[in-house]
């Protein structure tokens, strides 16, 4: 049963927040929704958008500006919370890297985390039934995208399920979280110290090994402080010239990591996605 939290008219159609009880997580979780208003049309396509640190499920859909755009193309956006939050595992709420607001869209194998923070399969294979049980979404024309942690998500989620989505586009990836601080220390204390378990994680392994039939779009600030660091957008390029992924790659000069950056390039990764989607002109 979906709970509803509060809605409210944006551009014609309606945000929503929801709660529901996760059987990936054994918890309940919350996430948003915006309907745009072409909902007695039929059907429409889904985009899910993943955010990054600390978010909860409401950042997208206050800082984004995407309603304004996804009205015009008659996208339905769903924008789930970044973790399962107050599940009683000691330290959940101590770090803003791990834990709760941190779920990396793993499916978590090391006690205790395994019990609840199963993010992977939420955002593949729970939410998009959620969605279609409650919403006119039509399930088959679904795009995925996000930012920073859930610029990681969309890779992994899209590289590990070729044919599942039908676009792909994310903002300041985290490219190689197998080779960088804030994706190690994650994917050690959710799946194990072995990092050969780590790579079923890491869009640069997973692209390595062979494209997928989706060209990814991916907006990156060159202002961004984590590029050097956390990111590493360069390795993703390099693994997709390897094995002939298309890729375009937008560096954008100036622009740092944060939700200025995504507001300003929303509009056109919501017509990336459209193009695929609909097949509109007017996603031109
Ligand atoms: N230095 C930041 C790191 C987290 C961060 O930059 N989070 C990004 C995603 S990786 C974000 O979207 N934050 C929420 C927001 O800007 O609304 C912090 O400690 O909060």
């Amino acid at each position: 049963m979906l709970e509803v939290l509060s809605e409210h008219r944006s551009f014609g159609g309606t945000v929503g927040f929801y709660r529901h009880f996760s059987e990936s997580c054994n918890a309940p979780m919350r996430f948003a929704v915006y309907r745009p208003p072409q909902i007695e049309a039929g059907p429409l396509p889904v985009l899910y958008f993943l955010q990054g640190l600390t978010c909860t499920e409401e950042n997208f859909m206050v800082k984004s500006g995407a309603q304004r755009v996804a009205a015009q193309l008659g996208l339905l956006l769903v924008s789930p919370d970044t973790s399962p939050r107050k599940t009683g595992i000691p330290g959940e709420d101590d770090e803003y890297d791990f834990g709760s607001g941190a779920g990396f869209y793993v499916d978590a194998t090391a006690e205790p985390w395994s019990r609840h923070y199963r993010m992977y399969s939420y955002v593949v294979g729970e939410l998009p039934l959620v969605v279609a049980q409650n919403f006119p979404a039509d399930s088959a024309r679904a795009g995925i995208c996000g930012h920073s942690m859930g610029g990681h998500g969309a890779l992994v989620c899209a590289l590990k399920n070729p044919g599942r989505y039908r676009s792909l586009s994310v903002f300041a990836p985290i490219c190689a979280p197998s080779r960088t601080p804030w994706g190690q220390k994650a994917l050690a204390r959710y799946l194990g110290d072995d990092p050969e378990h780590w790579k079923a994680y890491d869009a640069t392994e997973l692209v390595s090994k062979g494209p997928i039939d989706l060209p990814i779009l991916v907006d990156q600030g060159l202002a961004d402080p984590y590029l050097a660091e956390q990111l590493q957008v360069d390795l993703f390029e390099d693994a997709c010239a390897a094995c002939g992924q298309p890729l375009v790659l937008r560096r954008q000069e100036g622009y740092d990591h944060g939700y200025f950056f995504i507001a300003s390039f929303i509009e056109s990764h919501l017509r990336h996605h459209a193009r695929a989607l609909t097949g509109q002109a007017e996603a031109d």
